[in-house]
């Protein structure tokens, strides 16, 4: 491509050189540049991208995009902008074309329920033998092809060339977990999304936002950027201040809930060990919804799904089927082991709200106690205490017993986090045991429990790794569990 095309919409400031010539590549880590391409420096959180304009030139890059003054050698295009991340979406999106200008693109925003809904979406719309390209958590998944990402919604270059691939797959559907780092970070600027969902909002990732005003208004851009619908859960008292905000304006706002009167609604709701059978009303007629997992948190989750598929013009029919084909979601309340005496959950819940909720739906079902095996991820400034804290309490109030452990502590003090975790155990009066090594403490509640017991293990869910320090080690928590159920034979 040409670089006067790559620049197509960006506003800049020539501070030296020519624009008619190539741009073949685009690079925002220096590491990553080649022969005749644009180098993007971002300043980061860690170090400054700016610092490694000279590397990225002996690598080839003839084209710098920078937001600092900084001497660049004479053969160099030198083009200054406002804020670097946002002209790298915006160089990125031209550079591939725009694609999603071309795709039904859907976005996900809120803090717990988000890649569940992908997956109900992602069945509801195989139904019709649509295929829908997925951008999350779990990864990417492309037809058969999947892949990690490094972050849940990706930096706007690789989000842009993933759009790109999903267009040359003939995939022209796509539903995409979009973080709160994303929408404030720019990776999603510049991609034009049909509908925005918003599932809930409870305290997370303060360490970024600081408070939750600023984390709510992160998650609101979404709903700024959508051109055809914004489906909200109206029981969230967030999602009602979104309500509000986006009632009297285009796109068209479709509500869904249980306790509140919403577009779609759910009632009639009965729940089982491993499953619940609910009615949705809809204004184009009811169904009988049956989810393959407990609880009401998987109400909420398939009843975005049900609202987004019903906006995309899936019969009720289609979509009740297809929730119903979802046997079950890796590492969302999923039994790992089960026999006559025990049952032993792997669940993703890694904030206070969700653990609560994860343990209240557990708990009518469970002949025994519950055990629960939790610790508290990194994060840094005084949130992370509350967080800790916080966990605790929920903890303390909704398992018969905890085994406090490790969670990738990464390079924060792994004694502190814990030592916290005891504090707001002990001040809750909660009946607990504090086990640092994560695969010792699984094998703690295994040996501790008795029959009729359920042993949840929250935090990681799908994932499959451990990091402390700067390594990251194999973690795959059902392969432990069968492990030491095995040995224990
Ligand atoms: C806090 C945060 O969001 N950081 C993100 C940010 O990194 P950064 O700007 O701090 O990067 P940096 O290391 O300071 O480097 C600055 C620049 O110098 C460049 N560089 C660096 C070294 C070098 O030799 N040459 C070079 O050019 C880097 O490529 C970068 O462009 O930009 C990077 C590129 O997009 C992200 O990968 C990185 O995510 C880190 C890994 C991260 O942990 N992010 C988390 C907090 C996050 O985004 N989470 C959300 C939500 C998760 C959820 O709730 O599901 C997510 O979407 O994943």
């Amino acid at each position: 491509m040409f670089l006067n095309a790559l620049l197509t919409d960006l506003e800049y400031t020539l501070v030296k050189g020519d624009l008619h010539k190539e741009a073949a590549a685009i690079a925002y880590d220096s590491r990553e540049a080649s022969a005749n391409g644009v180098f993007v420096a971002v300043s980061g959180f860690s170090v400054d991208g700016h610092q490694y304009i000279d590397k990225a030139i002996a690598l080839g890059a003839t084209t710098i995009i920078l937001e600092k003054d900084i001497a660049v050698p004479e053969d160099v295009t030198v083009l200054r902008v406002a804020n670097t991340r946002e002209a790298l979406a915006r160089v990125s999106a031209n550079f591939y074309h725009r694609p999603t200008e071309q795709m039904n693109l859907l976005g996900i925003t809120g803090t717990n329920g988000k890649t569940s809904t992908t997956y109900f979406l992602q069945s509801i719309f195989e139904q019709t033998g649509t295929s829908l390209g997925i951008i999350g958590t779990i990864g990417t998944v492309i037809g058969d092809k999947v892949f990690q990402n490094k972050n849940t919604t990706p930096e706007s270059l690789n989000l842009q060339q993933i759009f790109a691939e999903m267009i040359q797959s003939d995939m022209k559907h796509c539903v995409m977990e979009v973080s709160s780092h994303a929408l404030n970070l720019s990776r999603v600027a510049h991609s034009s999304f049909k509908t925005g969902i918003f599932t809930n909002l409870t305290p997370d990732h303060l360490e970024l936002h600081h408070t939750m005003e600023e984390y709510f208004e992160a998650k609101a851009k979404l709903f700024d950027m959508t051109t055809d619908y914004n489906i909200i859960n109206a029981d969230d008292p967030y999602g009602r201040r979104l309500i509000d905000r986006l009632r009297d304006r285009a796109p068209k706002l479709l509500t869904y809930g249980i306790e509140q009167d919403t577009d779609i609604h759910a009632a009639d709701i009965h729940y089982f060990a491993d499953y619940t059978i609910y009615t949705v009303n809809t204004p184009k007629g009811s169904a009988t919804v049956k989810v393959n997992l407990p609880g009401t948190i998987y109400v909420y989750n398939s009843l975005a799904a049900v609202a987004t598929a019903y906006a995309n013009q899936f019969s009720l029919q289609q979509i009740v089927q297809g929730i119903a084909a979802v046997e079950g979601i890796k590492g969302r309340l999923e039994v790992v082991y089960q026999d006559e005496d025990s049952k032993i959950i792997v669940d993703f819940a890694h904030t206070e709200d969700s653990l609560e909720k994860a343990l209240k739906t557990i708990r009518p079902f469970a002949k025994g106690r519950i055990i629960l095996v939790f610790g508290v991820y990194a994060s840094d400034g005084e949130s992370g205490t509350e967080k800790r804290r916080a966990m605790a309490k929920v903890a303390a109030a909704c398992a018969d017993f905890s085994v406090i452990t490790s969670d990738n502590p990464k390079m924060q003090d792994n004694n502190l986090i814990i030592r916290e975790i005891v504090e707001g155990m002990e001040a809750c009066k909660g009946d607990y045991e504090a086990v640092v090594d994560r695969r010792d403490a699984i094998a703690f509640a295994i040996n501790i429990s008795q029959k009729g017991d359920v042993i949840l293990i929250a935090g990681k869910g799908h994932e499959t790794s451990q990091i402390i320090g700067k390594t990251e080690y194999p973690f795959n928590e059902a392969e432990i569990v069968r492990e030491i159920k095995l040995k224990a034979k």
